[in-house]
């Protein structure tokens, strides 16, 4: 589970809670898959409206431009983000995401591999609305502030706790990695922080660096599916 602490800036986040509230709305249902259809009860911006498709679009292009989600994702296909909206007494139960969702618009497929939840409502606009992911040490809460965004795998069973307050408005995707497996991309993202926490502390030692450097790049090489 992985924080990424700013996606947008609060001036990115006005104008996406601005165009979204003239946006059109459809019942959440309508795009869960199975099982997590019955416990879907919240609202989803239409996808098709050209308004919501271009807000989706921005956002696609921050998560490929902020290097956290890079490094802790190495996302190979990305969903095109999904606006929710959970009003007073609307919530999600727990349920397990899809593991393959076609790419609307395509014939392509992708495989979910990690879950990202980018919050526009900031903590204070609404009472309940955590997101709760069951993890082996217990289940989590998350709320966090609008324009942050956590990454989750999207193995785990998840839900969204009932809003008594206020609204929850938050964009939602899906990403296919490039590794597949869980604990190797985490390896792998681990390297790399420490990779560049090494550099940004100005670390001189570089032809070691560019050794740890080489070692990130053989083992992405030895592991990635495209
Ligand atoms: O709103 C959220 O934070 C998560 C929504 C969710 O789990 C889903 O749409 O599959
Ligand atoms: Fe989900």
């Amino acid at each position: 589970m992985i924080v990424i602490e700013r996606i947008l800036t609060t001036e990115e986040v006005s104008l996406f809670r601005k165009q979204l509230a003239d946006a059109p709305w459809l019942d959440g249902k309508q795009t869960a898959m199975g099982m997590a259809a019955s416990v879907k009860n919240n609202n989803q911006a239409d996808a098709n409206d050209d308004v919501v498709r271009q807000l989706a679009n921005t956002l696609l292009a921050k998560f490929g431009s902020t290097p956290k989600v890079v490094s802790a994702a190495l996302p190979h296909k990305i969903f095109p983000p999904c606006f929710n909206r959970y009003g007073i007494s609307e919530e999600y139960g727990f349920h397990v995401d899809a593991a393959v969702m076609r790419i609307p618009g395509t014939n392509e497929v992708l495989r979910s591999d990690m879950s990202m939840t980018t919050f526009l409502s900031e903590p204070d606009e609404y009472d309940g609305g955590e997101l709760i992911i069951a993890t082996e040490f217990g289940e989590q809460q998350i709320k966090l502030p609008a324009g942050y965004a956590v990454l989750y795998p999207s193995s785990s069973l998840h839900k969204v706790t009932a809003v008594t307050r206020g609204e929850r408005v938050a964009a939602i995707t899906w990403m296919q990695s490039m590794v597949a497996d869980g604990s190797l991309r985490q390896n792998l993202y681990q390297l790399d922080q420490t990779i560049q926490k090494l550099i940004s502390q100005g670390n001189t030692a570089r032809s070691e660096l560019d050794q740890l450097h080489n070692v990130y790049h053989n083992l992405i090489r030895q592991f990635t599916q495209l």
